[in-house]
């Protein structure tokens, strides 16, 4: 059972305080979705978990143990992110070849199977593929890995629906079949909130919630009806945001749908509405 702890967590680059005391604990067997506005801190975060860069302060243990600079604990976690491959002259299978032979799980039938599955012909060279099909390239890669952390940062940037909806597929697959720890980070947060077990909202560089999806849904609803009965109903509750449409109003709020009557709907909030209002800050409405 894979369990990676962050624990008290700074990162400085420059004398600037980038990530600020982060505490996290992931378990086995979950997916984990990572989510923060431009600059919050998430690539940061995760190239600290892939041990490509060392915090300033606290710890990144996996099982215990200190991933960083530790040659035994390499292969752990393997780290997929956007790389340009412009400039390669390689074939795709010469590329995942050379990739495989660092890495003991790769399983090569998978990765063929996937590479068909996302139409990318292993033969062409593969800065000559399009920037969705190199993004394929790097999804084929981390999931055939087979490591105990799996992590996709924005990996499905460039590609197009149905080669999005393959590669999500592919990861409750992984999910299934493997135990392990997979995190993905996101902003296309509407299409993949089925995906995630839990949420982690970095913003500023601190962590803003760590949530299981279900908890974090149930804590909001939305209520529609008559300008006058939603404001009535809610009045004394903290409403995140607003709509008004002719008679009809629709708030978003913080709280149940504890309601008897039949003049107002009550309908769940989607993880993407309760992402954008808590991580709006008063000069976005300057
Ligand atoms: N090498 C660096 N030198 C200076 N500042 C850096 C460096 N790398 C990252 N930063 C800063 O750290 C902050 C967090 O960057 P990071 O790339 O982790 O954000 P992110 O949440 O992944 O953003 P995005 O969603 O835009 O990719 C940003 O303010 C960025 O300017």
């Amino acid at each position: 059972m894979t369990h990676l702890k962050i624990e008290n967590v700074n990162l400085d680059i420059k004398r600037n305080s980038i990530l600020k005391d982060i505490n996290l604990s992931l378990e086995d067997g979950k997916i984990y979705g990572l989510l923060g506005r431009n600059g919050a801190g998430k690539t940061t975060l995760l190239s600290l978990i892939a041990s490509f860069r060392e915090s300033s302060a606290g710890a990144v243990t996996i099982d215990g143990k200190v991933p960083f600079e530790n040659d035994e604990m390499a292969d752990e976690v393997q780290f997929s992110y956007e790389y340009d491959y412009s400039e390669f002259t390689e074939t795709v299978e010469e590329i995942i070849g050379d990739y495989a032979r660092y890495k003991p799980n790769y399983d090569m039938d998978y990765s063929d199977k996937l590479l068909k599955g996302f139409r990318i012909d292993k033969k062409k060279v593969i800065g000559e593929l399009s920037k969705g099909q190199q993004a394929a390239v790097n999804a084929v890669t981390g999931l055939a890995t087979g490591a105990e952390i799996t992590i996709f940062d924005e990996v499905t940037s460039g590609m197009d629906a149905p080669a999005r909806e393959y590669f999500y597929k592919e990861v409750l697959s992984m999910k299934e079949h493997k135990a392990g720890i997979i995190i993905l980070s996101t902003h296309i947060v509407s299409e993949m909130d089925y995906l995630f077990d839990d949420v982690i909202i970095i913003d500023q560089g601190a962590v803003l919630l760590h949530e299981d999806i279900d908890t974090l849904l149930s804590k909001g609803v939305r209520v529609t009806g008559s300008v006058e009965r939603v404001n009535a109903f809610t009045k004394n509750m903290t409403v995140l945001a607003s709509e008004t449409l002719g008679p009809t109003r629709s708030d978003m709020v913080l709280g149940t749908a504890d309601y008897d009557g039949d003049d107002l709907e009550f309908s769940p909030i989607k993880l993407q509405e309760l992402f954008i209002h808590i991580t709006e800050r008063e000069e976005d409405h300057e």
